[in-house]
């Protein structure tokens, strides 16, 4: 089902509001996003909404894919990238990126 609604943990608010951070990256369950779609962005830990983006774009991508690239838009070393889709989803062999720009009010 699609939704236009995202959430992202509370620590990468900052980098979301900045704008060093314009791609996330998620397993199948979020995949349904679409480019051109505008969706609300609120914490995980307390639902509480801060910002709102548009969708760039949707694109499959292989963890053993993942670069400098990657990280820069994630706003981290490619080690701590890779730590980090770890951490959250285990060993997991199939992503989603999901390119954003964040909608200026
Ligand atoms: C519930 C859930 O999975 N929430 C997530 C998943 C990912 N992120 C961030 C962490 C990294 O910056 C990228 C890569 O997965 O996306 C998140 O904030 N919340």
């Amino acid at each position: 089902m699609s939704s236009n609604k995202i959430t992202f943990f509370q620590r990468f608010e900052k980098d979301i509001l900045s704008g060093a951070k314009t791609i996330t990256l998620r397993d199948a369950s979020e995949s349904h996003y679409k480019a051109g779609q505008r969706v609300a962005v609120s914490t995980y830990e307390t639902d509480r909404w801060f910002c709102d983006v548009l969708i760039d774009a949707v694109e499959c991508i292989k963890f053993d894919e993942l670069n400098q690239i990657h990280a820069e838009q994630e706003n981290m070393t490619l080690p701590e990238l890779r730590s980090v889709i770890t951490d959250i989803y285990g060993e997991i062999e199939t992503l989603w990126m999901i390119s954003f720009h964040l909608v200026r009010t």
